[in-house]
């Protein structure tokens, strides 16, 4: 499966937590991040994951079109609801796509663990992707 992982800033501490956790799981995926997330947790776990721009810089926009692609299966998205980003527009632009593509989405890290040992257990497919 192909799996984004993306937080915000004060997000940040928590996708590290989530990422050294389900470390195991996590590496057995291709694995996809926004700049500053990626860097961050294969500094802090080794996993391989391939970067995109950072999200003020273009990144929520370019996972964004991987969703419009069917090029992912499943987004973990820590969202920060209590500051304003910059780059807000493009944030809910992707959280859209996720929708419009019925792409499994966790905008916190209580349902990003349930996503991610739906994932281990082989339950979360493409299949609404492929019948469109
Ligand atoms: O801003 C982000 C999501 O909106 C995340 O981007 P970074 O991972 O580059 O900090």
């Amino acid at each position: 499966m192909r799996v984004a992982l993306i937080a915000h800033d004060k997000k940040k501490p928590e996708i590290i937590d989530l990422a050294k956790k389900y470390r195991d799981i996590l590496a057995k995926h291709t694995l996809y991040a926004t700049g500053t997330t990626g860097t961050l947790i294969i500094g802090e776990t080794g996993l391989s994951i391939i970067r995109m721009k950072s999200g003020p810089l273009g990144g929520d926009q370019q996972i964004g079109s991987m969703v419009a692609d069917n090029q992912l299966d499943l987004v973990i998205f820590l969202r920060d609801p209590l500051t304003a980003q910059p780059h807000e527009p493009d944030v809910s632009a992707l959280l859209r796509l996720c929708d419009v593509f019925s792409i499994p989405l966790a905008t916190n890290k209580t349902s990003a663990e349930i996503m991610l040992k739906a994932l281990d257990a082989n339950q979360i497919s493409n299949k609404y992707l492929s019948s469109k």
